[in-house]
């Protein structure tokens, strides 16, 4: 069996494919493939282990109905037309669950570095800017009672709320379309309608997946809606929050900050604007770039192409609906 991997997998993950006796080639340069050469390497293997950034479209799935499986490196799989890989009966698997910690870790990094204006004020001393004392500028805001917003109160939402509601005992409110009984019960979390989220909370994170409905979910009018004390924060995907609306909430004051391990379009171009905003952290789409977790996805992802090749349930589907109800 041959497996294809778009990217330069975490030795873990690696040595248990070959362990298990299969031919695995890595794409090792730095640049995503194109369309036709993703095309062109799939038609050659028969799985497929891919990045994020990897469009995994309908078009792509008729040129390669012979998958056996395609196995993310990601939780997201907005990337992915599972709907058209269902129908083609080819399991998809995700790493989810084992990046919780790494992402919400990430989410509350951003909160805080905003709050406090960190990645700014290390330029300024970068800069040579740091010449005297001054109590009246440079000046952040606390977190400790807040109100923590949360928009997709699922597996990294709530690591999100647990951290805060741990460091600065702040009261949590969540929008989901279901409910959450373990950020209830574990936290007195609060379900509320997507506008009181908006107009109640101090820190607003984004947890949900990117999909129809909540694309461009943070538009003009919904920032609008929001303090003018807020820090936005989103780990979850670029395309959640419109861009141009974000640069025009933060120039004219409508929120305080905004903290961003996810931009659209990826990677970032280095002179947009959000660069330059005091109350504004960026990072590289990191949330889950830790030695442990990146071994553990790799480990997982490996898992997810043993099992489909030995005609197992994925350990991490992602459309189970594939198997019927016998596995
Ligand atoms: N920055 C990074 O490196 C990483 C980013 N991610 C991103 O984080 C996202 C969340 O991951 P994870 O927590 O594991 O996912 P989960 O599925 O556990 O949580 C997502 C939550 O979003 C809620 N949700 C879905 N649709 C809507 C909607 N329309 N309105 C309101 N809430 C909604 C769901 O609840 P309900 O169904 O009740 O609505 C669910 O609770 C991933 O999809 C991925 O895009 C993940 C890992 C790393
Ligand atoms: O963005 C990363 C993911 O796991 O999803």
């Amino acid at each position: 069996m041959k497996v294809f991997a778009t990217r330069v997998i975490p030795a873990a993950g690696s040595a248990l494919l070959k362990k298990a006796g299969y031919e695995l080639t890595e794409w090792d340069q730095k640049r995503d493939l194109t369309t036709d050469e993703l095309i062109r390497y799939s038609s050659e293997h028969d799985a497929l282990l891919v990045a994020a950034a990897d469009k995994i479209d309908q078009h792509f799935l008729e040129h390669n109905r012979h998958l056996k499986v395609i196995s993310l490196l990601s939780t997201g799989y907005d990337h992915v037309d599972v709907a058209a890989a269902t129908r083609m009966k080819i399991p998809v698997g995700n790493t989810q669950s084992v990046r919780n910690n790494p992402t919400a870790d990430t989410a509350f990094l951003l909160m805080l570095a905003v709050s406090r204006k960190a990645f700014y004020l290390h330029k300024t001393i970068v800069n040579g800017q740091w010449t005297f004392f001054d109590p009246a500028s440079n000046l952040g805001i606390e977190l400790q009672g807040k109100t923590l917003g949360i928009l997709g109160m699922g597996k990294i939402g709530l690591e999100m709320a647990r951290r805060c509601a741990g460091a600065y005992n702040m009261r949590i409110i969540y929008h989901n379309r279901g409910s959450n009984p373990v950020a209830e019960k574990e936290l007195g979390a609060q379900k509320v309608a997507f506008n009181t989220l908006l107009e109640q909370s101090d820190v607003l994170s984004v947890h949900t997946a990117l999909t129809p409905e909540t694309a461009g979910i943070f538009n003009k009018a919904a920032f609008e809606k929001m303090k003018r004390s807020a820090i936005f924060v989103n780990t979850a995907r670029g395309g959640i929050h419109c861009e141009a609306d974000l640069i025009a909430a933060l120039q004219n004051g409508v929120i305080w900050g905004a903290g961003l391990d996810v931009t659209n379009p990826e990677p970032m171009l280095a002179g947009n604007p959000l660069l330059n905003m005091p109350n504004v952290a960026v990072l590289p789409h990191v949330g889950s770039a830790t030695t442990e977790t990146r071994a553990a996805m790799s480990v997982l992802a490996a898992k997810n192409i043993i099992a489909a090749f030995n005609g197992e349930r994925l350990p991490q589907p992602v459309n189970p609906e594939i198997y019927g109800t016998g596995q």
